[in-house]
């Protein structure tokens, strides 16, 4: 009998925790990395994330630890599942402890402050490892519905297909069903800007502006996604995928998404300050939207949406003004 394939996650949050029941559920021996011994104790002997998904029992080949080495010992993956803009510093301690065949797998949805790097591309810098080592998980994956085994469809993309291939084996259960996809920087760019355009759509909601301004703005946003990803050398019709038009429709429509919710709030009056104190996990999109428009500034792309999410989250522009900024804009052909 073959050994199972072994799945360190890194981050035992919403996501990290749902994606390692995947993980698990497609037959991995599935260790997760969380800071908190609290929470390792909880997962290891109640099967369950009180903290992330209360109610849940999770699979008896998943288990926690708070040592990392011991999470990256003999991994086929190693996943990464923490904050965008924490991942430069954890990698720092993790990726010595990585065997030279781990495969890193990035499941975050951020453009890194300063640097306005991709995730992957922070991977390589911060463990300088080769592209073809390194894996995106993206498309329309709430993680509460995944945990709760409900259908969904997802993107495992590696420029080496070989690679995708095999993460591809490593997480199709069921109820998880992933295609592959050789196009990285479409994926990320899709997964990344996605959330700004959640943010986009739920402040718009929360100012009850109607389902119009709703696929106005899905539609509007997925152009400037893709203005962007082809100054970036990504495939436009990876945006019309799973990772772009898949996920925005998930975003953009469910309560559970923490992007959308963050935009009602705001639309709906709330101050940035009451938002984020009602805000218990990540929301990426919040700190992204500055390095999204940074990264399309600097390679001259016109975002206007995600302009106007940075005035409103970070200027402090009321929504109604911004409204009416973005609707009086020039008018201009569909397609440029
Ligand atoms: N939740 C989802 O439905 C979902 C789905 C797809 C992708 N994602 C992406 O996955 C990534 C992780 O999101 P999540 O939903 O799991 O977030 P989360 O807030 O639920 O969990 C984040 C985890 O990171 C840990 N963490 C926070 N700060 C840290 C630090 N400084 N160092 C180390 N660990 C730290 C937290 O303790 C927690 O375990 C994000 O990029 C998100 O966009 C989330
Ligand atoms: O809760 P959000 O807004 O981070 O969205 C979660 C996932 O990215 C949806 O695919």
């Amino acid at each position: 009998m073959s050994k199972p394939v072994k799945a360190a996650v890194f981050g035992t949050g919403s996501w990290g925790t749902a994606f390692g029941m995947v993980l698990a559920d497609a037959g991995c021996e599935v260790v997760l990395w969380a800071r908190r011994a609290g929470l390792v104790d909880a997962v290891n002997s109640t099967r369950t994330n009180p903290d992330y998904l209360p109610g849940v029992e999770l699979p008896r080949n998943l288990r926690a630890t708070t040592d990392p080495a011991e999470a990256a010992r003999d991994a086929d993956f190693a996943v990464l599942a923490v904050p965008s803009q924490t991942l430069r510093g954890n990698l720092a301690e993790w990726a010595p402890l990585l065997a030279p065949g781990t495969v890193v797998v990035s499941l975050m949805k951020g453009i890194e402050l300063g640097s306005a790097m991709r995730m992957s591309e922070v991977v390589q810098d911060v463990a300088g490892i080769g592209a073809e080592r390194i894996a995106v998980v993206t498309g329309p994956n709430l993680a509460r519905e995944i945990a709760a085994r409900m259908p969904a469809a997802a993107v495992v993309a590696c420029t080496d297909e070989a690679v995708a291939r095999r993460l591809q084996a490593a997480c199709h259960t069921p109820y998880f069903r992933p295609y592959t996809n050789t196009d990285v920087v479409g994926c990320e760019l899709g997964g990344a800007v996605k959330n700004v355009i959640g943010l986009a759509v739920g402040i718009a909601d929360g100012m009850g502006l109607g389902d119009n301004a709703k696929g106005s703005l899905i539609t509007r946003g997925l152009a400037e996604t893709t203005r962007l990803g082809a100054a970036l050398g990504a495939d436009p019709l990876t945006f019309s995928g799973l990772a772009g038009l898949g996920d925005l429709v998930a975003t953009c429509s469910s309560p559970l998404s923490r992007n959308h919710t963050f935009g009602t709030n705001l639309g709906k009056g709330m101050t940035l300050e009451e938002t984020i104190a009602v805000t218990r996990q990540t929301a990426e999109g919040v700190k992204s939207c500055e390095s999204v428009l940074d990264l399309a500034r600097r390679h001259g792309v016109d975002m206007p949406i995600t302009e106007t999410v940075v005035d409103i989250v970070h200027e402090g522009k009321p929504p109604v003004v911004a409204l009416k900024e973005l609707m009086s804009r020039s008018a201009k052909p569909e397609r440029r």
